[in-house]
């Protein structure tokens, strides 16, 4: 089907009771094939906006096409089938082994061949010594590597992750980024990456979108990013970004 992964025009979340929108007018058009990132301190509105995405959360108003289908409606499932997501605020249930998890989600998703895809995932995560054991008994780490396993069960063509290394170490974070990398490059799947990390939005991302208070304030590749604030990396930039540098800069020069 022909269009972006993502179509986002105007969306907005304003919470019952909140003084300000978390999400204010979001527009943008993630390419296939693409990895975005979405960058922004805490309580900018980037958990806000994946749950819109997933159509988990109704926007206040705007709308969003995912795959080439609108998420407002019945269309969703079609998308839905086709699209996975991690978020380190979703809990697997607790006491299912981790291989009865993914049976579980496996078995939601339709996927052909379950156990044959369980164990390629198993394999390629190395969860081999955790498959038996309840998903409530893991480490934060160890869920993390699960949560990912269940969000590649049905081989998606678009990804959302909600800071997918946030609790791994740097040898298994700077794995799973590797990992990542490999299954854009085979599946051809467009991934959105909501993250804290920069050095991870930098290697992974070809484009990002900076969030401040519900709207996108700048965006553009790390690349552009650096040039145009004159940084060395993400991290000052951000930073600028964050307090409100970039003007400041511009003036002095
Ligand atoms: N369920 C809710 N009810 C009311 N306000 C909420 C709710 N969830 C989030 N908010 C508010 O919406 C704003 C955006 O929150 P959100 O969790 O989307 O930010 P975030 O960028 O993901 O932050 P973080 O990096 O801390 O995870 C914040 O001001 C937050 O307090």
């Amino acid at each position: 089907m022909d269009g972006p992964a993502l179509l986002v025009e105007h969306l907005t979340k304003r919470y019952e009771g909140a003084t300000a929108p978390a999400v204010d007018g979001l527009s943008f058009a993630m390419p296939r094939g693409a990895t975005w990132g979405l960058l922004g301190g805490n309580g900018a509105g980037k958990t806000t906006t994946i749950a819109m995405l997933l159509g988990i959360l109704v926007p206040s108003a705007g709308r969003v096409r995912a795959l080439g289908h609108d998420m407002a409606g019945e269309e969703r499932f079609a998308a839905l089938a086709r699209m996975n997501f991690s978020s380190p605020y979703v809990a697997l249930p607790q006491r299912l082994s981790v291989i009865e998890n993914l049976r579980v989600y496996a078995h939601l998703y339709t996927v052909p061949r379950a156990e044959r895809r369980i164990a390629e995932l198993a394999d390629q995560l190395q969860l081999g010594d955790l498959l038996h054991r309840p998903a409530g008994a893991l480490s934060a780490g160890q869920k993390t590597r699960v949560a990912l396993a269940k969000a590649l069960i049905n081989r998606p063509e678009l990804l959302l992750l909600d800071e997918p290394t946030a609790s791994l170490d740097p040898d298994t974070g700077d794995w799973v980024r590797g990992w990542l990398e490999r299954y854009r490059a085979e599946s051809g799947a467009a991934i959105l990456l909501a993250s804290h990390n920069m050095g991870e939005v930098e290697r992974l991302c070809g484009h990002v979108l900076m969030l401040k208070q519900g709207r996108i304030v700048d965006q553009g590749s790390p690349a552009a990013l650096l040039s145009r604030y004159g940084r060395d990396d993400l991290e000052e930039v951000f930073l600028d970004i964050a307090r409100d540098r970039r003007r400041a800069r511009a003036a002095a020069e």
